[in-house]
């Protein structure tokens, strides 16, 4: 496969994102970025609180990081992003940015975004298994029990996304050779 550029780690929350998108950025040599930094104040004091955020409160957030991630594939800088994007419409966004206008003919950075210069690695797993790692898990602004919502808004990638699913269940060194052997 020809480098993609981004590689976009995703997945419910404590599925593993901030983790595997560390080891593979550390593996690759690429930028690291991890969304759960990117989100306002208003944002992480809702979810602290239980409630789970609103597409509203997502968008502003997701268009942020679409800003990063253009800026750098127009720098040459591969990146990788852990970022929840659990709906297909948040993929989007990352990938076009906020407006539905379409694509100008100058607009070369949009372009290559979009032209399958991004893998998305979905992390998939059972709610059983990943409420557990959300327990043990300390020192994190995200409450368990808003897993069932991200469980609830899920929309696993689907064709034409270029994507590859990789288990939870899976060790991380296992994951992580998944996802290099898809690079190659
Ligand atoms: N493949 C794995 N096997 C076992 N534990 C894992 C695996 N991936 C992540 N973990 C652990 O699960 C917890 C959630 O992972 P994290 O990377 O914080 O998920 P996310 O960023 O998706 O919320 C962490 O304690 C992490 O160490
Ligand atoms: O869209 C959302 O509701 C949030 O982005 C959420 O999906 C994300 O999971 C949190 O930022 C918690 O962070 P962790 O995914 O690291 O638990």
């Amino acid at each position: 496969m020809e480098a993609p550029g981004v590689l976009l780690v995703m997945g419910v929350s404590g599925s593993g994102k901030s983790t595997v998108g560390a080891l593979l950025a550390s593996k690759l040599g690429w930028k690291f970025y991890d969304a759960d930094d990117y989100h306002s104040e208003e944002n992480r004091i809702k979810m602290a609180k239980g409630v789970p955020l609103s597409d509203q409160d997502r968008i502003p957030w997701l268009c942020t990081l679409h800003d990063i991630l253009l800026r750098d594939v127009a720098l040459g800088q591969p990146v990788v992003l852990a970022c929840s994007a659990l709906k297909k419409t948040y993929r989007n966004i990352l990938i076009r940015g906020g407006s539905d206008a379409p694509l100008k003919s100058d607009d070369s950075a949009k372009e290559s975004l979009a032209g399958g210069k991004l893998l998305v690695v979905y992390l998939c797993g059972s709610f059983d298994i990943i409420y557990g790692r959300l327990l043990q898990r300390k020192g994190h602004f995200m409450p368990p029990e808003l897993l069932q919502s991200q469980f609830s808004i899920l929309e696993p990638p689907s064709a034409p996304e270029n994507f590859i699913q990789v288990s939870v269940d899976k060790g991380l060194p296992e994951i992580a050779a998944a996802v290099m052997e898809a690079l190659k």
